[in-house]
């Protein structure tokens, strides 16, 4: 503390935001100094377990249960079973996301509290940060902190476009969802990423009215033209999807929003809504840091120039992980760069390049979209050349067994060395396929190790099976598979 009223606490590491990028750099940086602040200007929890991918899982948990129920007549088991009793719903999403933010909470009591800082930071000078009262209107405990080193961990939030903003307070966000205490009758859903997907689909199958309006045909972050063609027709064949509609326009009437839209066929339709949901992207939480003062240079977006394998920004003593920098934004992404920066910061000015994992992602509609290892754009972006192998689930023994057998699996195998390079996929349950596929990349297998692997009969990875056979024939790798051949089991 300075005794001239200007309180200012030095530190050698200040970490800014207490997301999971934070407090998994602040856990690496705790064992190497005690010297840190720990900035937290909004609440505790993290956005995973507040507002992210715990409670959208569970919302997606209840209406799954329910849609396994319109199955049951073709298994020949009747059921009059499936009212939805929204309150119900809400309750246990609430409850149980509770739960998992309890936990975060109970780490956070963890910490030295001398670390702690409730407070919203920004830069000052380069080593300088200034802190202003936190969302909760506390004031901060100093009012400047001094720090050899920074990381910025400060999260994103939606990105909200400009024209959906006409439907007043009847336009919500991801955000608002999970703290509803019932479910409305009817939301337009604008954007089909992998939020508009994930909780689009949950509320149509929890019996709410749902239009799902896309961009230029995107759906579900795939870039392979085949597999996104195919995640388009069965979605569309489930819920009303307008990826391509032209002159959308939103308006209010009274308290239902109105959204008039023409389709691809040129027909102009409108349709009312109780809620507009905006799932139309995230931005990265740096506007409000200030960063003209932190002297880093920073790209057209605003963001700073940063190196993915070493988290550091330039050759400055700042870090930036998790959402903030927008490049992985993704859960394990952001615990992965939070440990790096948090090591980093603590060894500087020795910095370590470190390799980062495989590609992953995973969208948890259902059928589930996923990526392993580069995608299909990226491989046609660097010129690879590469082959393609691919399986329809719709035959593929196990998934019709057990009526899940919608979807389309793509791997692709880099000519020559016969490696197997990506994945793209819709199918049952392949966020396991994924896993599989992800971890065969990283260990840097080619197609024909793949093929050395176990595949237990009779199970969906034997579709997988096929597709990496479908591969090693078109990288000229080998010969092509029987149809329907017999050793690999019936229905494989
Ligand atoms: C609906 C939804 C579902 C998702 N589902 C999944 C999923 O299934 N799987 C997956 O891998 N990912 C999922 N994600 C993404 C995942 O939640 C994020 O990638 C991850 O939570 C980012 O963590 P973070 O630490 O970067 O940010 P956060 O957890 O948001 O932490 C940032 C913190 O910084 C604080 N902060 C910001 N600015 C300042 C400032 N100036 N001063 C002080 N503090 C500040 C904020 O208050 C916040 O606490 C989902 C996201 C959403 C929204
Ligand atoms: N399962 C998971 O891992 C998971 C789940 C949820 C979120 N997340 C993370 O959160 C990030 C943000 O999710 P998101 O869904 O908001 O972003 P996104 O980038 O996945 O999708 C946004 C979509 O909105 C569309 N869009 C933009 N403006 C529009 C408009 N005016 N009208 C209609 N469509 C419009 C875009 O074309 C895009 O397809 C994701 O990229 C992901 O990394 C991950």
């Amino acid at each position: 503390m300075r005794g001239d009223g200007m309180s200012m606490r030095e530190v050698d590491i200040a970490i800014i935001g207490s997301g999971t990028a934070g407090m998994s750099a602040y856990r690496q940086a705790r064992k190497r100094t005690d010297r840190i602040a720990l900035i937290e200007g909004g609440p505790f929890g993290t956005t995973c377990a507040r507002v992210g991918c715990m409670p959208s899982k569970l919302l997606i948990a209840a209406a799954e249960a329910r849609h396994r129920l319109a199955a049951l007549s073709a298994f020949g088991i009747a059921s009059d079973a499936g009212a939805v009793d929204g309150r119900a719903v809400m309750k246990r999403v609430r409850d149980e996301r509770d739960r998992f933010v309890g936990f975060v909470l109970d780490a956070v009591a963890g910490f030295d509290p001398a670390h702690v800082l409730r407070a919203h930071a920004e830069f000052e000078d380069p080593h300088t940060l200034k802190l202003s009262p936190a969302m909760d209107g506390s004031a901060p405990p100093v009012e400047r902190v001094r720090a050899g080193r920074i990381i910025i961990a400060t999260g994103s939030r939606p990105a909200i476009p400009a024209a959906l903003r006409a439907a007043g307070d009847r336009l919500i966000l991801s955000d608002d969802v999970f703290d509803w205490q019932d479910l409305p009758g009817a939301v337009a859903v604008f954007g089909a990423g992998v939020i508009g997907l994930e909780l689009g689909q949950a509320l149509h199958r929890l019996g709410v009215r749902v239009h799902l309006f896309g961009r230029d045909g995107r759906i579900g972050a795939i870039s392979d033209p085949v597999v996104r063609a195919e995640a388009t027709r069965l979605i569309a064949a489930e819920l009303p999807l307008s990826l391509d509609a032209a002159d959308v326009r939103v308006e209010r009437d009274g308290e239902a929003v109105v959204v008039h839209f023409t389709d691809p066929g040129g027909a102009a339709s409108s349709e009312r809504f109780d809620y507009l949901l905006a799932a139309t992207g995230r931005t990265p939480n740096v506007e409000m840091l200030a960063l003209e003062c932190s002297g880093l240079e920073l790209d057209a977006r605003g963001l700073p120039v940063f190196d993915p394998q070493t988290t550091r920004a330039g050759d400055s003593h700042v870090f930036i992980a998790g959402d903030a920098d927008a490049d992985r934004v993704l859960l394990h992404e952001a615990a992965d760069e939070g440990h790096l920066a948090g090591e980093q910061a603590a060894r500087y000015p020795a910095v370590y390049r470190h390799t980062r994992r495989t590609p992953l992602g995973v969208v948890f509609s259902d059928p589930q979209i996923a990526y392993a290892g580069r995608r299909h754009a990226q491989l046609l972006a660097d010129g690879v050349a590469f082959a393609v192998g691919e399986v329809s689930f719709e035959d593929q023994g196990r998934s019709r067994v057990m009526l899940v057998n919608h979807g389309l699996l793509r791997v692709y195998g880099e000519q020559g060395s016969g490696l197997l390079l990506g994945a793209e996929m819709i199918g049952p349950q392949n966020e396991h396929i994924a896993h599989l596929l992800a971890w065969a990349i990283q260990a840097r297998m080619t197609v024909a190790d793949v093929l050395q692997m176990p595949f237990y009969h009779p199970t969906i990875e034997e579709g997988l099976r096929t597709a990496l056979r479908e591969l090693l024939t078109a990288l000229g790798m080998g010969a092509a598979p029987p149809l329907h051949c017999i050793d690999c089991g019936p229905g494989a």
